[in-house]
């Protein structure tokens, strides 16, 4: 296939303005010696990688957006597993950089449901037969962003058990401690006082909401000036918490405007267990703690 931009077939006919402004520029054009763009990018690999298994037309559509949410979600994963070594470094400037990422590629995600909702019920039900038992819920990025957010639950490593470095990989994230659970070690760090109980525990149990957390949340909230550092640190997971619930509620949506109340092929009820997802709290006394304000 000939690109128009790179069709030399006309070279006798006079120069365009852009032919003469590359030229003008001294762009290089040879890369037979030298590493171009897509050498650098590994699109050969990329863009070798959309391999639809249906006959419709808007599979491109759902294999392009969800290749490019696993790439965001690549990049969320490097973000937070640094910036959760910050936070427990007592780095914080660094770690705020870093959370300040995330929370945009989140809302960069929150976007694009805009672009799979214009996939109507008929489109989607002529690419659904051919996904099978896949299904999101089996995204391993997805359940590393989950665990390191605090959100454990060891029944999401079953799916990845068939394979080893995958497991490595979830299981790792649900070892460690999250986020929420680096950033209540810092207050404890700082003077404030967190029970032990928030401080030292199984890092593998979902966590516990308690009012003593809260307390100490409300120290740094009653004092932003002494604590100002940490009051940056509550709002910044503030504002991730709220992008991720907004992701959240716009994959139901966008679920219930393409498939309605069918069961998920993940197996789950669909539409009924991601509502219930949308009644997880991450860091829930980064919530509660504005009601005594
Ligand atoms: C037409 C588009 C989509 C439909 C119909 C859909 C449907 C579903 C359903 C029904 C579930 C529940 C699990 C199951 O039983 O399968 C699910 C889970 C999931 N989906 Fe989607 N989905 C869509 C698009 C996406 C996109 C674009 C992403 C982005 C990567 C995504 C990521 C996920 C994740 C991560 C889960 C697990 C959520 C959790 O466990 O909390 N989905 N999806
Ligand atoms: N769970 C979806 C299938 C699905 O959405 C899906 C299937 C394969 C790869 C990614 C998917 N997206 C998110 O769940 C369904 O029940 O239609």
């Amino acid at each position: 296939m000939t690109c128009p931009h790179h069709d030399t077939s006309n070279a006798s006919a006079s120069p365009s303005a852009t032919e003469n402004i590359v030229r003008e520029e001294k762009a290089q054009l040879d890369f037979s010696q030298d590493m171009s763009y897509g050498d650098y990018l590994q699109l050969d690999s990329i863009l070798e990688a959309q391999k639809p298994l249906s006959p419709a037309h808007d599979e491109m559509l759902f294999i392009v957006q969800h290749q490019t949410s696993e790439l965001w979600m690549k990049l969320m994963l490097h973000e937070l597993t640094a910036a959760v070594g910050n936070v427990a470094a007592d780095e914080l400037p660094s770690a705020f950089k870093k959370l300040a990422r995330v929370s945009k590629i989140m809302e960069q995600l929150v976007h694009a449901w805009d672009v799979l909702a214009t996939m109507t019920p008929p489109e989607y039900s002529a690419i659904r037969p051919y996904l099978s038992n896949s299904s999101g819920f089996q995204s391993f990025q997805y359940r590393c962003i989950e665990f390191s957010l605090g959100n454990k639950n060891a029944a999401m490593l079953k799916p990845h058990a068939h394979n080893p470095a995958r497991l490595g990989m979830v299981q790792a994230a649900y070892e460690a401690p999250s986020l929420y659970d680096e950033a209540l070690r810092l207050l404890a760090r700082r003077g404030i006082a967190v029970p032990a109980s928030h401080t030292e525990r199984d890092w593998t149990q979902a966590y516990q909401a308690k009012e003593a957390v809260e307390q100490a949340w409300l120290e740094v909230y009653r004092n932003p000036e002494k604590y100002w550092d940490l009051y940056q640190l509550g709002e910044e997971l503030t504002d991730l918490e709220d992008a991720f619930r907004l992701w959240r509620f716009r994959h139901v949506t966008t679920v219930e405007r393409v498939i309605g109340f069918k069961r998920g092929t993940g197996g789950t009820g669909g539409v009924s267990y991601l509502r219930k997802m949308l009644d997880v709290v991450l860091f829930p006394e980064i919530w509660t703690l504005r009601t005594q304000l």
